[in-house]
Parts: structure tokens; C-alpha cells; sequence
């Protein structure tokens, strides 16, 4: 399929926020995309439409090029002299709309000089089939080493030459990493199921096989071919992450109710980082949270994986967790997030011992346990691993009411865990992928009136810092998602918390992903200095959430109040999470209505 076709759907795309409608629109395309001509490309155009080239589970290719090698080209390509190509583009806020805007006008030219020249150019040149496009992207990716910069610029230039004005600008996009067109995966859920199925009322069994194959690629490949039935018999495959059940948090008060009213289990809340072992024979695979692959990270839980689990195929999952030389005491995260390095990891291996509190099982020998409940998946996991220093089983107790709970929860605070989990046990506690609902619930502060959790923010501006800070961004604009519309909100300013080394690789980081001006996904009333790419998450904790005017968040639900925190302070960089996944508004919502109710 010729992608300068596709680009005309992109457009429209671009030129609404509203849901319906991109469902419409996408939906059309998808419509196009199953004609039998276009179905080899299907798979493509699903990734480009969500803002990549590969699918999530699969790394991201990185093309090594900086603004400034894509002005020489566009130089290079139009005979514009560099520092007016630059001009254009501070004009503009955008590389991608600068080098459209240059190319319209070259053609316009073109059409009124040399219409023959246009005409053929248009006719027979201006083809970019989504196989070359990718083979030219590829190619790109692989340039490397001596005069690698010039190649670059010639491979630039070649593919400018077979696109369209609209094209070159989203081209220009994917290779600054800039892609991202704010279409929610759950949108192109939608339109799938719309365009293939018939109706939208199937999205929640194509979301579900998503969940458990999180690449839309393969999903829509199969919808396509195999329809709905293909899309039902989807199931774990060891080797693929699935999403991971997450949890949610209410009152404590409420707890045992929202469990069911009887009996429940509570585990400690380990402060490390989540993990999904995969297990096929002898080859043993580690996720992180954001279903990348970890495995190298952790070598001697990969060992312990191999001599403790007895089952042939299997799939685990736990928290890794910083422990001291003696493995008795539990670490902070921070420990062990320095492990994350790609280099020296024999070293990081004994200056920072860990320990897996492995908590639930999934898969074992072919077979999947989803829909088993949490006691029977764990008495499995209790059967299936010889528990050792470096693999053990999280500590859990069952408790009969709030006052047990209570106590338990300051146990486990005082043992160094972050809180509680509290799960359901019932025959429907089944293991619901990738969702957060109330079969777990966590627990991690239960002061009255205060902050019971930390919030996780994505950073969308930054002002310059003044006297000791100068040359350092400082504050930080922080925004939160509002998964109802797709936005990100301003939610608060924070500049405490960080070391002056934060601040050094924060400024670092953040000068790459400083845009001119904000995504059409941003609210943002105020105007920080330094508008960026929303990418670095991080963990704050506040004092309070408070009503504040200068808030963005909850404007796009027509609330007319905006919700803040107060004192905020930085705690951590979150790298486990993508930009999706951080604090939602209706979080922020329910956490404002808990701190206004709870007491001890
Ligand atoms: N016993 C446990 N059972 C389940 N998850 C646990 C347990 N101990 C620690 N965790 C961690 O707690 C996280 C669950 O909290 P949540 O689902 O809210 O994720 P989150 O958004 O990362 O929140 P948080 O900031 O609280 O970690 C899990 O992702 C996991 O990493």
C-alpha cells in the first residue's frame, strides 16, 4: 500500500481530538488495509499507526540522527541554505511541518515552471510503497561508523524524493522518534473490531487477546485472517510477556468488603521491580513491567530459575528486590534499579545481591492458569518452586478483618515493605490480565487527611533554574493522563527532591526531547519556559492533594475545579512505565475523595 495514501488518514486524524470520530476515520483505513492488495501490509500500518515502527514487545529501532543531520538533508534535498531551513523551523515549532511547508511550495513551483517535470514526478515517482518505506528505514538504522553521516543524509534525501510534502513530514517524525500521533491502543481497538468484526461490541475479546499477545500487530493480522474465533484462541505462549495484573486502592475501611466480605490474603508490598519469568526448558526469559526483555539484568536469578523450578515451560511472577550482603534485609528500589546497567553486570551481580518474592503463577506445562483462582494458582507456585535465598515466596497471611489487616500492614512496614497487597481468594479470583480492578487491592499509607500514595507524573515543560540552579531545569512541569480523553493534563510544578546529579542528567535527557511547542495532547494553561516530548516519568509524593486553579486536571471532564498536590517532592524516576501507564485523572479523583474520608 502506497504510504502516501495512508498519510491522507493520518491527517484527518491529526486534525481531530475527538474519539468517535478517530474511530471512524481509522476504521476506514482499516477497511482499506484488508483489501486484498494491501493485506501483506496490514501488520506495518497497525505499528505506524501507534506511533511505531515494531511492535511493543519488540525493541524500537534507533537511526543515530539529530535534528541538525536532518536540516542538512532537507538543505541538501532543496538547495535551502541551512540556516534558512533552521529559520523555518523556529517559525514553525516542528522539523517534520517545516520540511512540508518547504516541499509545498517547491511543488507549487514545480506545477507553475515545469509542469511536465511535475507530472511525471507525481505519476511515476511519488509512489512509496510501506515495504520500501521500511526496507529504506531499515537500511537507515544500519548505517554505522566511518562516513555514516553522509550516507545518512543521501539515504534522507532518496526517501524524501519518493514522498509526498505530507509524507516527508511524518518520515521525518519516525526517525527523530517524534511519531507519536496521541492514538490511544485502545482507539485502534475499536476501530479494528468496527472495520473487521462489524461492531464495536467485540472490542473487549480482541482487547483481552491483546492483553495476553501484547502486539497489535500480530492481533490485527489475525483478526483479519482468522476472525473473531483465531482472536478467542489466543493464549500464553511462553516467550511473550503479558500484561500484568495490576492493583487499585480505596479506603482501608472498604477492603474487606470490596474483596467480598470474608476472608482475604495479604502479601507484603515489596518496593523492587515487578518481573514475569518465562521458562522453556533450559531457556529462561525476564520482563519488566513494560514487557521489555530484563533478562541480562539479573544472571543470577536466570541461574536460580534453572535449578529451582522443576516444571518444563512456565511462566512466574514476582518482585526482584535489593537485599544487604546477608540477605536478611530488604533494600529500597533504588538499590536495586542499579542493576539496570548494561555494562559490569558480574560486578553489580555481588555489590548488589537480590532476591525474587515470586507471588503469582500463570502458565505450567502447556497449561494456562489464568482462570484458576489465586489460591489454586498459588499452592501450584508453592508446589513448582524449591524456594532458596535468591527465589522465595512473597510472605502472606490471611486475614479475617480490618483490625488483622491493620496489623499486618504495620508488620510489613516495619520489615522495610512499601505496604500491603490484598487479593481476593474467591473462585472468581482468576488473574485478569493487564487489568487494574479491585481483586487487588494495595495498601500504603493510612494516615487520615494525608497522601496515601505517590503519584506518577509525565514531564511536559521545565523552567530554567536561577542562582545555584542556573543552567539546570528546575522546576518540572508534571502532567497526569486522563485515559477518558486521551489527554495529558498539567497536574503539578515540582522542584524538590533532587540531588544536584538529578538535576545534571534531567537537564541532559530533557534538552533531547525539547519541542517548540506542545502536542495537541497537552492542556496545559500555563507556559513553562521549555515545552518537551512527554517521555521521563516520575514518582512524586506530596503532602496533599489540594483544589487549585493552576491545575489542568480534570478540565477536560468539564470540571471546573483543577487538582494539585501540595509540597510535592520528587521520589523516582519511573523507566518501568510508559507514558499510558502513569497516574491516571480519575485516579487522582478517587485518591482526592479517599483523603477527604479516611481516618484512623
Ligand atoms: N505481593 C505483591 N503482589 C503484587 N504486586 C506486588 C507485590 N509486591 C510488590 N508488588 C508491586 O506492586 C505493584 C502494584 O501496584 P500497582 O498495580 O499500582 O502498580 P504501580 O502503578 O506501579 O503502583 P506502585 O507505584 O504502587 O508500584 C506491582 O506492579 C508490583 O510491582
Amino acid at each position: 500500500m502506497d504510504f502516501n495514501k495512508i498519510i491522507s488518514y493520518y491527517e484527518k486524524l491529526e486534525s481531530t481530538r475527538k474519539r468517535l470520530e478517530m474511530i471512524e476515520i481509522l476504521a476506514q483505513l482499516f477497511s482499506e488495509c484488508i483489501k486484498e492488495e494491501n493485506r501483506k501490509d496490514f501488520r506495518k500500518i497497525i505499528y505506524l499507526t501507534q506511533g511505531r515502527l515494531v511492535s511493543e514487545i519488540d525493541d524500537f529501532p534507533t537511526f543515530g540522527i539529530a535534528e541538525k543531520m536532518v536540516i542538512q538533508a532537507i538543505s541538501k534535498f532543496t538547495g535551502i541554505a541551512n540556516s534558512n531551513v533552521k529559520n523555518l523551523i523556529n517559525k514553525k515549532g516542528d522539523v517534520g511541518e517545516a520540511l512540508e511547508s518547504i516541499l509545498k511550495r517547491r511543488e507549487g513551483k514545480k506545477q507553475t515552471y515545469s509542469l511536465d517535470t511535475f507530472v511525471k514526478e507525481t505519476k511515476t515517482e511519488k509512489i512509496l510503497e510501506i515495504s520500501r518505506l521500511y526496507s529504506e528505514l531499515e537500511k537507515l538504522s544500519k548505517i554505522k561508523g566511518d562516513g555514516s553521516q553522509d550516507q545518512k543524509i543521501n539515504l534522507l534525501t532518496g526517501i524524501f524524493r519518493l514522498s509526498s510534502p505530507q509524507s516527508a513530514k511524518f518520515i521525518v517524525k519516525i526517525i527523530l522518534s517524534d511519531l507519536r500521533m496521541g492514538i490511544a491502543d485502545k482507539t485502534i481497538l475499536d476501530s479494528l473490531s468496527l472495520s473487521i468484526t462489524g461492531s464495536k461490541n467485540n472490542r473487549s475479546f480482541i482487547e483481552h487477546a491483546y492483553n495476553i499477545h501484547p502486539d497489535l500487530g500480530y492481533i490485527a493480522e489475525k483478526l483479519m485472517k482468522e476472525g473473531l474465533e483465531g482472536i478467542k484462541s489466543i493464549t500464553i505462549q511462553v516467550g511473550i510477556p503479558i500484561r500484568m495484573m495490576l492493583a487499585s486502592r480505596i479506603q482501608y475501611t472498604e477492603i474487606q468488603k470490596k474483596l467480598g466480605g470474608g476472608d482475604f490474603i495479604a502479601e507484603y508490598k515489596y518496593d523492587g521491580e515487578r518481573v514475569q519469568v518465562h521458562k522453556k526448558g533450559q531457556k529462561i526469559s525476564l520482563f519488566s513491567r513494560r514487557l521489555k526483555d530484563i533478562t541480562h539484568q539479573y544472571p543470577d536469578i536466570v541461574e536460580c530459575v534453572n535449578n529451582q523450578v522443576k516444571s518444563e515451560n512456565a511462566v512466574f511472577e514476582g518482585e526482584i528486590v535489593a537485599m544487604d550482603a546477608f540477605f536478611e534485609k530488604m533494600l529500597p528500589f533504588q538499590v536495586v534499579s542499579t542493576r539496570r546497567r548494561k555494562y559490569d553486570i558480574e560486578k553489580m551481580k555481588k555489590e548488589v545481591p537480590v532476591c525474587l518474592y515470586s507471588f503469582d503463577l500463570l502458565f505450567e506445562n502447556d497449561e494456562s492458569l489464568l482462570n484458576l483462582s489465586l489460591n489454586d494458582r498459588r499452592k501450584r507456585l508453592e508446589k513448582m518452586i524449591t524456594p532458596s535465598e535468591t527465589i522465595q515466596f512473597s510472605n502472606k497471611k490471611m486475614i479475617h478483618n480490618t483490625q488483622e489487616m491493620v496489623e499486618y500492614f504495620n508488620e510489613a512496614r516495619k520489615k522495610g515493605a512499601e505496604g500491603i497487597m490484598n487479593k481476593a481468594i474467591g473462585p472468581d479470583s482468576v488473574y485478569k490480565s493487564g487489568n487494574r480492578g479491585f481483586l487487588w487491592i494495595k495498601l500504603k499509607g493510612l494516615e487520615g487527611g494525608k497522601m496515601l500514595d505517590t503519584i506518577d507524573i509525565v514531564i511536559i515543560g521545565g523552567s530554567w533554574g536561577k542562582g545555584r540552579r542556573k543552567g539546570l531545569l528546575s522546576p518540572f512541569y508534571g502532567a497526569v493522563y486522563n485515559k477518558e480523553t486521551n489527554m495529558f493534563e498539567f497536574f503539578t510544578r515540582v522542584g524538590s527532591g533532587f540531588s544536584d546529579d538529578d538535576l545534571e542528567q534531567f537537564t541532559d535527557r530533557l534538552k533531547k526531547l525539547e519541542i517548540k511547542k506542545p502536542p495537541k495532547n497537552i492542556i496545559c494553561a500555563d507556559t513553562p519556559d521549555v515545552w518537551f516530548q512527554p517521555e521521563i516519568i516520575i514518582e512524586v509524593m506530596g503532602d496533599e492533594l489540594t483544589i487549585s486553579n493552576k491545575s489542568d486536571v480534570g478540565a477536560s471532564l468539564g470540571d471546573p475545579r483543577g487538582y494539585s498536590l501540595r509540597f510535592p517532592v520528587y521520589q523516582r524516576i519511573r523507566e518501568d512505565k510508559n507514558i499510558y501507564q502513569i497516574t491516571t485523572t480519575q485516579e487522582i479523583l478517587e485518591l482526592f475523595e479517599i483523603q477527604n474520608s479516611q481516618t484512623l
